[in-house]
Formats: C-alpha cells, sequence, structure tokens
C-alpha cells in the first residue's frame, strides 16, 4: 500500500511548488503505516481488496452526494460483494457518497458546510489547494469538481484514508487528489505551495491554535486564501471557552474563541482581510446516527432539555466560516 501511496504522490508533487516535501514523505509515510500499525489496519485492507471492480460511466461532483454510477446494473453479486465491503469500513463520518446505487448516508450531511461556504470563496478553478483534516475525502471530490487543479488532504486517521481510496477507486485512480495520512504539523513549515487552504473542524483540536493558524499561513503562498471552519462561542473580543474537560463529549477539545477574537487571531497570525462569512449553529439533521455511522451523535450530546447547551451544560455547537489572505 505504502508503494502505491507514494508512487501516485511522486507522480503527483513532481513538477509543483510541492518538490520539497519529497526529501521527507516517504519517511513520512513509512513511519506512520509501517512503523505504527493501527490493529484494524488488515481488516480495512481485507475490505478493500473485496470490492468489486467496476466501471464508473459517469462521475458527478457536483452535487449534494459523490456520486459514481454505471449505465448497466450491478449484478447481485456485485452490489452485496459493494455493500458488504463499503459496510466493513464503517463508521461513515463525512459524506454523503452514492456509489452505483449504494448510498452512503453518513453521519454529517458535509454538503450543508459546503454549500455554506461555496459562493464565499474565491472559485477554485486552477488552483491548488490544501484540506487539513479531510477526514474521507468528501470535500476534497467537491473542490475538484469546482474545478482545483490538485487537492491534497492531510489527515491523520487510517480509516478515513481507507475510505478515500475506496472512493477514488471508483472515481479514477488518475485524479490529482490524494490524502496523506498525516497531521498538519507533518506538513514542512513555509511550503508557500498553496493557492487555497482549507481548516475545517480542526482547529479547537488544537492545543496550541495560533500555531496552528501560523502553520496554514505558511502552507499558502502569498496572496493565497484560507477557508477556516471551527466552533465559537457568542461573545466580545477577548472572549474564549476553554472546556473544563469534554466538549459535546468530545475529549480533545480546546479553544471556542468569539468570532472577533478568532479574527485577532488570524491578524495575529499574519493573515489579512479575515472576515466571518457564515454562521450556524449545528442542528441534529446535519449531524445524526444513521445506518452507516452507528455510534451516538449531536443530539445524544446536547442537553435534552434544552438543546442550546451540551450535555455539560456549554454553549451549544455554533461554527463559523471565515475567509482571510495570506
Ligand atoms: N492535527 C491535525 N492535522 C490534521 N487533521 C487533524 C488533526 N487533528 C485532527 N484532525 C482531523 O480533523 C478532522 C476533524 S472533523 C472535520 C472533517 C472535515 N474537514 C469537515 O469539516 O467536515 C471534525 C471533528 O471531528 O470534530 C478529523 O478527521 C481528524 O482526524
Amino acid at each position: 500500500m505504502i508503494a502505491t501511496l507514494y508512487d501516485d504522490l511522486f507522480e503527483a508533487m513532481v513538477d509543483t511548488r510541492l518538490e520539497p516535501w519529497l526529501n521527507t514523505l516517504r519517511d513520512q509515510l513509512h513511519e506512520v503505516l509501517i512503523n505504527t500499525p493501527h490493529g484494524d489496519m488488515t481488516r480495512w485492507q481485507g475490505a478493500l481488496s473485496k470490492l468489486p471492480p467496476l466501471n464508473a460511466d459517469t462521475v458527478d461532483l457536483e452535487t449534494r452526494a459523490v456520486k459514481v454510477s454505471s449505465e448497466e446494473p450491478l449484478s447481485d453479486e456485485a452490489s452485496q460483494q459493494l455493500r458488504y465491503a463499503l459496510k466493513a469500513l464503517c463508521p461513515w463520518r463525512k459524506g454523503p457518497f452514492d456509489l452505483f446505487g449504494e448510498y452512503i448516508d453518513t453521519e454529517w450531511r458535509s454538503d450543508w458546510k459546503w454549500d455554506r461556504l461555496i459562493s464565499h470563496i474565491s472559485p477554485l478553478s486552477g488552483r491548488q489547494v490544501l484540506d487539513v483534516g479531510c477526514g474521507s475525502g468528501y470535500h476534497m471530490w467537491r473542490m475538484l469538481g469546482a474545478g482545483a487543479s490538485r487537492v491534497l488532504g492531510v489527515d491523520p486517521s487510517r480509516l478515513f484514508l481507507m475510505q478515500f481510496e475506496a472512493v477514488k477507486k471508483y472515481i479514477g485512480r488518475d485524479q490529482p487528489v490524494h490524502l496523506l495520512p498525516l497531521k498538519m504539523e507533518d506538513v514542512p513549515p513555509r511550503l508557500r505551495a498553496f493557492d487555497t487552504v482549507f481548516s475545517m473542524g480542526v482547529l479547537y483540536h488544537r492545543k496550541s491554535p495560533i500555531e496552528h493558524l501560523q502553520e496554514l499561513h505558511g502552507a499558502l503562498r502569498a496572496g493565497g486564501e484560507l477557508v477556516l471552519e471551527t466552533l465559537v462561542i457568542d461573545g466580545e473580543l477577548g472572549e474564549v471557552l476553554m472546556p473544563e474537560d469534554r466538549y459535546a463529549m468530545m475529549r480533545n477539545v480546546w479553544f471556542l474563541p468569539s468570532p472577533d477574537t478568532l479574527l485577532l487571531w488570524l491578524r495575529r497570525s499574519g493573515f489579512r482581510n479575515a472576515c466571518v462569512v457564515d454562521m450556524n449553529r449545528t442542528t441534529a439533521d446535519e449531524q445524526r446516527t444513521t445506518e452507516w455511522m452507528g455510534f451516538n451523535s449531536l443530539k445524544d450530546f446536547l442537553d435534552p432539555n434544552d438543546h442550546l447547551k451540551t450535555v455539560e451544560g456549554l454553549p451549544a455547537p455554533l461554527r463559523a466560516v471565515v475567509v482571510a489572505e495570506a
């Protein structure tokens, strides 16, 4: 697997501003995929290898579900094989996907987030894009559908890598979309390589949010665009919530700034013209338990008597999208 990943990437990265990364990338992938194996990796790889060989006649990356379809209906055997292999890669969190009529109803309606931001960002046509914390890669396919010339995602989850590889098998291995199972901290600093960098749902997971913003700034070329989406609180300049322990049952949540505080953090990290373009309270219609993600979801993390509060009594999830220039 590492050989395929690396060969694909090598081809994708020569001739681009990413070349400096090639010196360390092989070692980084080796460290993650070989030296620190995940206990479920063999099972997931088994599932990937059982995906039936199917040819996509149509690929749709521009509407709700990232969708591949064929003109001929699948045989019952192929449908079953497909469903079985995809099910073995549960839980599916970010989507939805529709692979030859198998609709993967993911925990999140990630298309809603996309719809909220797409009219506020610079057109992606011809742009080289980095998606930090890309999950299964759902938004990366939407970025390609919106005209990006190349999309690279980083996300440390090995399961999400497997889900991405399953989808890519059918959309096309030659597509200029790649997922690296790494953290943003592993991206060489000051690459100045990308025209647009997305960081969505990651900032609040970082113990040092300013360092995260500085890393994002360093990944962008001068004048490139940051699209940042994160949890915020209703509040004044200077206000920040740091949960005592969990937030909406998540253990790894550190800082939720007010919108004005977030804009200040961005200015102090070197960004210009930072602007909040959307604010949205997450509902249990957007994040919910489904057949493809059977664990608890948002409704179980909110106070049953007051949906404006989490079970910990903190303000319920409110998300802001900010666009800024490097
Ligand atoms: N340091 C890190 N570097 C890179 N990725 C990270 C890091 N820490 C966590 N992640 C990854 O960031 C993603 C955050 S989810 C947002 C997905 C998508 N962007 C979405 O907007 O729907 C939101 C949530 O789970 O709260 C997960 O896939 C992590 O593995």
